[in-house]
């Protein structure tokens, strides 16, 4: 059955404004929401219902993937509503099911966790100390789950109390991207990929996710996460899960989870004495004079790390991972390089051959870009037309998202995976054991970073992170492409 409503707790927030609502505005363009579905914004402002529209206006005109049409506007946000709530006041929550009572709103609700984990606990108190329609509804919840290990389990032990598992929606929507969507199908249906996708032909994986925003308005939510909660234990886990993992006994959702859960458990333990080799934290200058940041703040901003996975596909080949806010760039992309030919080993070890030995070496990558640009890259070595011996560098570009029809029939993660919930479509949804395994590995790491180094280095903005950040790969004479 179809859902009524969907009511975003944090619909105050900068994920319900840039990301949520012009995602809904989409669906109800392509008509895809309920007729009489409303959505109900929850936040502690003193907003009225006209505020709080005419709020949502801009955004969607700005972030909605539709041309914004203001005769739909008018129609689309007569279906949105505000009401104010403090999320820790737990008897507050009583009026908030009068509310719905009188929106005669009483079952197929989906909520939505729009907040900071840190309020998990108490919404889900909340809502299950004044009603049982908690069990037979839909929960879409935010990354991070929890900050750390226990926190995840306990939040865990809380939602198993009161909600049923096939209603949760562990929701990453990086799992939404398009590209992201794509690696399996370029892995596994073209023989010239999936036959060399493993440590005798590949070098080394990289993984980049750059950002040129800061922390903008999110200062509160942002500095209790980090770049570690806010990005690599969630979205840069799933996408180095799905590069890595073995070929799925099927094609089904269950046995895609199977093949990234096995990942997780095969990360390797670093030693704690090596830390420093394996991740460096970074914080951009002016970061604590945000808004809402802690002035002696030492959250990150920046992570980078290096991972090994100890299976047989990827033995010694080194995954390097960076992540971080006000970059040079806004950008996400997966680079695999492959190692050079046999000939191109000699040629190095003798030093013979025409032209830069090292580049030649190095240029034999694939590059799949998720964004801003969606496509791929192919690098590789060609003679140089002509009459000379030299090797120069081809570059075989694929960019999807350059045809307008291709974006055109392309929903971007949060329609999609809005559509999804409401279909009772759990496949692009992670399950609980990626969010424990992926904190039980993050935990050990971060217990050792803290007791043997606890560095956090400053990077200016606008750059591409702490200079420290090359020595993790500079170390191995490997380099970030
Ligand atoms: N922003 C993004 O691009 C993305 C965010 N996320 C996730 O979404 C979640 C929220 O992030 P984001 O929207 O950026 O954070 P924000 O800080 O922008 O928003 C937080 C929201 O929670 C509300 N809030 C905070 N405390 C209370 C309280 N005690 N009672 C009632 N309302 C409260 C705020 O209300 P008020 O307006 O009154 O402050 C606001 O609506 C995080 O888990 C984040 O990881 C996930 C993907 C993308
Ligand atoms: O989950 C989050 O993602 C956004 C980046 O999302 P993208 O789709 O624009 O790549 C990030 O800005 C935010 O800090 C984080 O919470």
């Amino acid at each position: 059955m179809k859902n009524n409503a969907l009511i975003i707790f944090g619909g105050t927030g900068d994920l319900a404004y840039r990301k949520l609502f012009p995602a809904l505005y989409d669906l109800y363009i392509f008509d895809k929401l309920e007729k009489n579905f409303y959505i109900i914004g929850i936040g502690r402002r003193d907003y009225t219902n006209e505020d709080y529209r005419s709020i949502i206006k801009d955004w969607v005109k700005n972030f909605s993937r539709r041309a914004y049409d203001e005769e739909k506007f008018e129609k689309f946000c007569l279906s949105i509503f505000y009401y104010k709530l403090h999320f820790m006041e737990l008897e507050e929550y009583k009026n908030l099911y009068n509310y719905f009572n009188e929106m005669n709103l009483s079952n197929n609700l989906i909520y939505y966790y729009a907040v900071s984990p840190e309020f998990f606990e108490h919404i889900t108190d909340g809502l299950a100390k004044h009603s049982d329609i908690l069990k037979e509804s839909k929960i879409i919840v935010e990354k991070p789950f929890g900050k750390d290990l226990e926190s995840a389990q306990r939040l865990n032990l809380i939602f198993k109390k009161y909600l049923d598992y096939k209603n949760i929606y562990y929701i990453d929507h990086y799992l939404g991207k398009e590209m992201l969507l794509n690696i399996m199908t370029i892995r596994f249906f073209n023989t010239m990929f999936n036959g060399v996708w493993n440590n005798e032909f590949i070098d080394n994986v990289q993984i980049n996710v750059f950002e040129s925003i800061g922390v903008e308005t999110r200062g509160g939510y942002y500095d209790k996460s980090g770049a570690i909660a806010d990005m690599l234990q969630n979205h840069i886990f799933q996408i180095l899960s799905i590069v890595a993992m073995n070929e799925p006994d099927t094609f089904s959702s269950s046995d895609i989870k199977d093949a990234q859960i096995d990942i997780f458990k095969k990360l390797r333990k670093i030693n704690s004495k090596d830390i420093d080799d394996y991740m460096v934290l970074g914080q951009y200058d002016g970061y604590t004079k945000e808004k809402n940041v802690n002035p002696n703040s030492k959250t990150e901003t920046y992570v980078a790390m290096k991972i090994f996975i100890d299976n047989e596909r990827w033995k010694d080949v080194p995954f390097y991972v960076r992540t971080g806010k006000k970059l040079h760039s806004r950008e996400m992309s997966i680079i695999i390089q492959f190692k050079p030919t046999t000939h191109t080993s000699k040629m190095l070890a003798q030093n013979y051959g025409n032209g830069d030995l090292q580049q030649i070496a190095e240029n034999n990558i694939l590059e799949i870009k998720i964004q801003p640009e969606e496509g791929i890259n192919l690098r590789f070595n060609i003679k140089k037309p002509g009459t000379s011996d030299d090797i120069d560098v081809a570059n075989l570009n694929y960019c999807q998202s350059c045809d307008a029809q291709n974006s055109i029939n392309s929903p971007w993660s949060y329609e999609r995976l809005l559509e999804a919930c409401m279909n009772s479509n759990r496949t692009l949804f992670s399950r609980w054991e990626q969010i424990e395994l992926s904190w039980k590995y993050m935990n050990e790491v971060m217990d050792n970073y803290r007791k043997y180094s606890n560095k956090l280095y400053v990077y200016e903005q606008g750059s591409k992170g702490p200079a420290q950040a090359e020595k993790i790969i500079g170390k191995d004479g490997r380099k970030w492409i």
